[in-house]
């Protein structure tokens, strides 16, 4: 049996971290949470939270090459998120976000608060008490959540895709409004800068690759369900 015959037997109400990483555009974001839904899980877009910290940092004027100063404020900054897959808010100081953090600027500017080492430290572990918040019951996805934030998850799955199926599906999610120069920037540029801190390109030991290149939206959770039921049984 697998997870599409039988998908009401995921330890319902039991602990379940599953841990998703995978480069820009490889699906995490969309995926992740359709798959929460379907286990009954939290889920925990960390790379929000990156951007939150960056659009507090735009706001307030600081320098983002400052490594100094990004730590202080990612030490500061006031933010809250959604853990339910359906519901998607981000608050930055009691201000709604959710829409500002996925502008083109932020998306600019966050590999800068990304690879702050002690921005990340601070984000780490505000991200593992939000785990600890949400009983153990969650889908947590970023670049080093497999590695760092949950290594010992019950699951752990990379989500990679090729380039070329990641460009056009980020193409597709902007509905067409940006050049060819524009989507290499903001999916394969962004991930050689992060990548300069956390490897998200190559599964760790003991972490599943699904490859998406040639799945539909719906394999995929299938394909990412069945790594969760393979881990658990
Ligand atoms: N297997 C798939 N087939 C087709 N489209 C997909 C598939 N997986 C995801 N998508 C679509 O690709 C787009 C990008 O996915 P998503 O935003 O989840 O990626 P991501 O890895 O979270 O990216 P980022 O890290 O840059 O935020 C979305 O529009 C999503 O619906
Ligand atoms: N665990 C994480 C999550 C995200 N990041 C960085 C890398 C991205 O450039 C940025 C925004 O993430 P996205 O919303 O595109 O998934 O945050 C990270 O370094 N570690």
């Amino acid at each position: 049996m697998n997870a599409q015959q039988n998908p009401a037997q995921f330890r319902l109400g039991k602990p379940l971290v599953v841990a998703i990483d995978g480069p820009s555009g490889s699906g995490k974001s969309s995926i992740s949470r359709e798959v929460a839904r379907r286990l009954r899980a939290n889920y925990l877009d960390t790379g929000a939270m990156y951007r939150a910290v960056t659009i507090a940092c735009m706001r307030a004027g600081i320098d983002l090459t400052d490594a100094v100063a990004v730590e202080a404020a990612t030490r500061n900054a006031d933010i809250e998120l959604s853990t339910s897959p359906d519901a998607e808010w981000v608050l930055v100081g009691g201000e709604d976000v959710t829409q500002a953090i996925r502008e083109p600027e932020v998306s600019s500017n966050v590999s800068a608060v990304a690879t702050t080492l002690g921005a990340r430290a601070e984000l780490v572990r505000r991200q593992q008490q939000l785990i600890k918040d949400s009983g153990l019951r969650i889908v947590a996805e970023g670049r080093d959540i497999t590695t760092v934030v949950a290594p010992t998850a019950e699951v752990r799955i990379l989500l990679t895709a090729s380039e070329e199926a990641r460009l056009r599906r980020r193409g597709v999610q902007l509905g067409g409004s940006q050049s060819a120069a524009a989507l290499r920037e903001q999916v394969l540029t962004r991930d050689v800068k992060d990548s300069t801190v956390v490897n998200f390109q190559q599964a760790a030991d003991g972490v599943v690759t699904v490859d998406s290149s040639d799945l539909d939206f719906e394999e995929t959770v299938q394909a990412v369900l069945d790594v969760v039921f393979a881990s658990t049984h």
